[in-house]
């Protein structure tokens, strides 16, 4: 491909994103993709090419733009030589007239501003959410010790406050190392561990993850509990939880049990359940807005109207769980989110509902306390943003 080509199918791909984030469809990167498996001329350098300009625009846009010639149109505002390639030779984007919109820069959507925990309403906060995320790692303590992935792994950094965290600054490819296919590693942000150490989940106990997906924290859980216990990974997406087993298995976790949920009839399945769970997580469903370093394009696909139907699905999640946990027992509550009503706004909802409840200390050595739980973001933590709190049934 030519440089002007290259740039055409970012500004072609970048108004795919555009009606894909508008209509709901299919991620950056599953259209990026699909593009390439049909345009096999493409190289790697090209691939690799296109994907910098289409990420860089997106980064750049916290409204949704009009088109992706206007996205492209504001990039060329951040790197100059890019206008020149628009020059109308074959395959090149129609040279640039002097009255044409551009998409305006910004990071966060004028609407969702308001809406942000209020820790995060500075510029220094909104300026990280963009930047680029260093690769977490999580030791497997069923399988290795930090000590022997540091072997493996010279250029790995421990994380302060998470005695089985790595961190690695490079794009390594991880995983294609034996220690990830071993098992001996899982890829998983700071942010993410703690949210599993404030379940304190020890051998022997009966723990629910009631959001499991495809397993992230349900792993961090079965190596806190040592393989010991009973351990219960739920959720109503049949795809994400079907890829857990096998997660699983590489980790030597085979004693997770794994219960599809019937969205909107949960009590029912989990009704043998009730009054039994020393510690239930609930990694909600959310709005994302902690994970735009990974996901910026998440900003075009969020609405008010979304918003409030997360928060309330967040309700109706939080108001399941109580039945499970016993008398004494944990409830964690997680999101990788920012805006308020998402987090501390919802747990002073859940207490206000529920007066046999209190909140207590997460044990997180990260964070701000913001109402009754801690708020970690990637500027004050260098993990991605979250809300997480502890609750007790009294
Ligand atoms: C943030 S993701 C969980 C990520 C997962 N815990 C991990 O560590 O990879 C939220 C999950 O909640 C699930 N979910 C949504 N509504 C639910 C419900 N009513 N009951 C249980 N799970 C639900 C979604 O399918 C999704 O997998």
């Amino acid at each position: 491909m030519t440089p002007q080509a290259r740039v055409q199918a970012a500004i072609e791909l970048l108004d795919a994103i555009i009606v894909a984030a508008r209509e709901g469809g299919a991620a950056a990167d599953t259209l990026i993709a699909r593009y390439f498996k049909e345009r096999r001329y493409a190289g790697s350098k090209d691939r690799r090419a296109v994907r910098e300009y289409i990420y860089a625009a997106i980064r750049l846009c916290a409204e949704t733009p009009a088109t992706g010639r206007a996205a492209m149109l504001a990039l060329t505002e951040q790197q100059p030589e890019l206008a020149s390639l628009f020059d109308a030779s074959p395959h090149a984007p129609a040279p640039i007239r002097a009255d044409e919109v551009r998409a305006s820069p910004g990071m966060v959507p004028h609407w969702l501003m308001p809406h942000l925990s209020a820790p995060v309403q500075h510029s220094a906060e909104h300026a990280a959410l963009l930047e680029r995320a260093p690769l977490d790692l999580r030791v497997n303590t069923l399988k290795a010790s930090p000590k022997q992935v540091r072997g493996h792994l010279a250029d790995a950094e421990p994380i302060a406050g998470l005695p089985n965290a790595l961190r690695l600054h490079d794009n390594t490819n991880v995983e294609q190392s034996a220690a990830y296919t071993d098992g001996l590693i899982e890829i998983q942000d700071a942010g993410s561990q703690h949210i599993a150490r404030a379940c304190a989940a020890m051998p022997g106990m009966a723990v629910v993850d009631l959001c499991a997906g495809a397993g992230g924290k349900t792993l961090a859980l079965a190596a806190d509990m040592a393989g010991q216990g009973r351990l219960i990974a739920a959720d109503v997406n049949r795809d994400r939880l079907s890829r857990l087993p096998d997660r699983a298995a590489r980790a030597g976790a085979g004693f997770i049990e794994t219960l599809l949920l019937d969205a909107g009839k949960e009590t029912a399945t989990l009704a043998p359940f009730a009054g039994q769970a020393d510690v239930v997580l609930i990694d909600a469903p959310c709005s994302g807005t902690g994970t735009w370093r990974r996901n910026p394009e998440a900003r075009w696909r969020l609405t008010p109207d979304r918003l409030q139907r997360l928060v309330a699905e967040q309700s109706r999640i939080l108001d399941i769980s109580v039945p499970l946990v016993r008398p004494g027992g944990r409830l964690v509550y997680a999101v990788c989110a920012l805006t308020h009503a998402e987090g501390a706004g919802q747990i002073d909802a859940f207490l206000a509902r529920h007066p046999g409840w209190r909140a207590d200390d997460t044990a997180i050595a990260a964070g701000r306390k913001y109402g009754e739980g801690r708020l970690l973001t990637p500027a004050h933590d260098g993990t991605d943003g979250f809300f997480i709190a502890a609750l007790v049934r009294i």
